[in-house]
């Protein structure tokens, strides 16, 4: 093995990284354990830090269908339903009109800075709602703090999965979606305990600020990630940044990472944000391996929001109300605590089980919940009749089963759809990662806005039965969906899944090396192989799906 230079003395031009890596065949097998070794205490810290964009998206969402309620006559009037509304959607509009610029910023600025001006965002749309007097300016304040939650909500998991060695990458992203279901949680918690105190709401605005002051101030010092450093040719800073991110890496194993990354991630031609940008945008639509990742990131995405959870989410106490129970706030901390119970349970098996046997387990089951839902719904009165609904006769068992199912539903949803989505980054090399996840990103939004705001009308119009069962039929189509093209991506390199896409969707391909490459991972020989991307070519070529 050749000597091996202080990392911090490393210098490296491209002709040196790209000697490196055809020279050293050993440094492929450091890569390998490199990319298997535990996290850093950095990425850890990094980790928690970015996840408290994950937070604020959950708290943002979360405290207004409590602060609705305790507002009153707080704006100047009686809120009407339609103002309760505006309210509640501004935030998700907002983060839809962000979501789909705040990646091609993330490739051009950086993702950091991008982070950091989402957190200016938070903050002004915060202190504008707690000095709101009048509708409009609520209204004003959900929707900026909405452009937050919008940039927030992509880069983050962006961040964390540029990160994250990739035999940990799963866990890592889903520590974000924990800041999601967590946040929900403790604002439905906070709600319930600031129900009775005078502007109490305004209190609940203003912790807001907390957090995202916090990560502000964190990323002052924190570093952007390796990727995206090399991808602006800063080789020094990434070799530094990857030394202090990755367990084990040696100035070799250094090189042959930034060789590798820069070899598959040419970066996207144009000499102003604007050319960049359309470039981008082209290139993600005429690349088939991008084409695809889109369809599977998109798809994803669009399966979590219309197979209807959110409806729970914003209106679980309106629902089981009209059934009966009368604890509403109740309730909604019982579904957002399954919620976030069942992230953690994510959060273990991910990188373990996979995500696409996660899906294929959980989507039937929560199918066959919904279908019982649509049943048990059938058998209760009820009276819709000036924008509220009432339930006409005593609660029943039927009550009982729909509560039961609900839960079984939230828990199912939690350990698959309600998570995987939010790996949108791997599917897609550097140069495009930031458009894509912008689409995929914005495909979330929009399902959460029509969701939320169509689902009081579809149980007026359709039943509740015809919307618990429009949820279940698109919960099958979704289950064929995933089959056909969602491969296996647990334990593979963000750059591994790229050429795996090349060609095909590979299901199978994809199965066979996930398990490969954990077998490897798991290997106590310490003999792993190079990364086998002439594999992944080869079964490209081969053509699956
Ligand atoms: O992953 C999250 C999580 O499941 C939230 O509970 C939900 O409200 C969001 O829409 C979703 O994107």
């Amino acid at each position: 093995m050749s000597e091996i230079p202080k990392t911090d003395s490393l210098s490296l031009t491209d002709a040196d990284v790209v000697d490196k890596s055809s020279q050293d065949d050993q440094s492929s097998d450091m890569l390998l354990s490199m990319e298997s070794a535990k996290p850093t205490f950095l990425v850890v810290v990094l980790v928690c830090f970015a996840s408290i964009s994950g937070f604020m998206f959950g708290y943002d969402t979360g405290y207004i269908s409590s602060a609705l309620v305790s507002i009153g006559k707080d704006l100047g009037k009686d809120l009407t339903y339609g103002e309760e509304e505006f309210i509640t959607a501004a935030t998700s509009l907002g983060a839809l009109i962000t979501a789909i610029f705040a990646g091609s910023m993330a490739d051009i600025f950086g993702r950091k800075p991008v982070l950091m001006f989402s957190n200016s965002l938070f903050i002004v749309g915060a202190i504008i709602q707690c000095a709101a007097h009048t509708v409009w300016t609520m209204i004003a304040g959900r929707f900026i703090m909405g452009f937050g939650v919008g940039v927030g909500s992509l880069i983050a998991p962006l961040y964390i999965s540029e990160l994250a060695p990739s035999k940990f990458r799963g866990r890592l992203v889903i520590l974000n979606c924990l800041g999601i279901t967590g946040g929900q949680l403790i604002a439905y918690g906070i709600g319930a305990g600031l129900a009775h105190v005078n502007n109490g709401w305004r209190v609940q605005v203003g912790l807001s600020i907390i957090p995202p002051a916090v990560q502000l101030a964190a990323f002052l010092f924190l570093p952007d990630t390796p990727r995206f450093l090399i991808s602006k040719n800063k080789l020094e800073k990434a070799a530094k940044v990857i030394a202090r991110t990755h367990r084990g890496a040696t100035p070799e194993s250094i090189s042959y990472k930034i060789a590798e990354t820069k070899t598959l991630n040419s970066s996207i031609p144009g000499d102003s944000v604007f050319s960049k940008t359309w470039n981008g945008i082209k290139e993600i639509h005429r690349v088939p391996s991008n084409f695809r990742a889109l369809v599977i990131a998109c798809g994803l995405q669009g399966i979590q929001q219309f197979t209807g959870f959110n409806s729970l989410m914003y209106f679980s106490s309106t629902i089981f109300k009209a059934i009966g129970f009368d604890n509403s706030t109740a309730v909604s901390i019982i579904v957002s605590g399954t919620n976030f119970v069942l992230t953690v349970v994510a959060f273990f098996i991910i990188d373990k089980v996979g995500r696409r046997r996660m899906l294929l387990v959980s989507l039937p089951v929560m199918m066959i919940a919904l279908i019982v839902n649509a049943i048990a719904f059938h058998y209760v009165p009820l009276k819709f009749e000036n924008d509220s609904v009432e339930l006409t006769d005593q609660v029943s068992n039927w009550g009982y089963v729909i509560m039961v199912f609900m839960i079984i539903y939230v828990g199912a949803y939690a350990v698959g759809i309600g998570n995987v989505p939010w790996q949108q980054s791997e599917l897609f090399p550097q140069s495009v990662r930031g458009v894509g996840a912008s689409y995929a990103t914005a495909t979330n939004w929009s399902g959460s806005l029509v969701i939320s705001s169509t689902f009081l009308t579809m149980l007026e119009h359709i039943t509740p039965t015809g919307t618990f069962a429009l949820f279940a039929a698109l919960t099958a189509v979704s289950i064929v969906f995933c089959y056909l093209f969602y491969p296996e991506l647990s334990n593979l390199a963000l750059e591994e899944t790229q050429q795996l896409l090349t060609g095909g969707f590979n299901i199978k391909e994809s199965v066979a090396l996930a398990k490969k490459r954990k077998h490897q991972k798991l290997s106590s020989t310490g003999s792993i192989d190079k990364p086998d991307l002439e594999y992944v070519d080869r079964v490209s070529n081969s053509n699956s799906v």
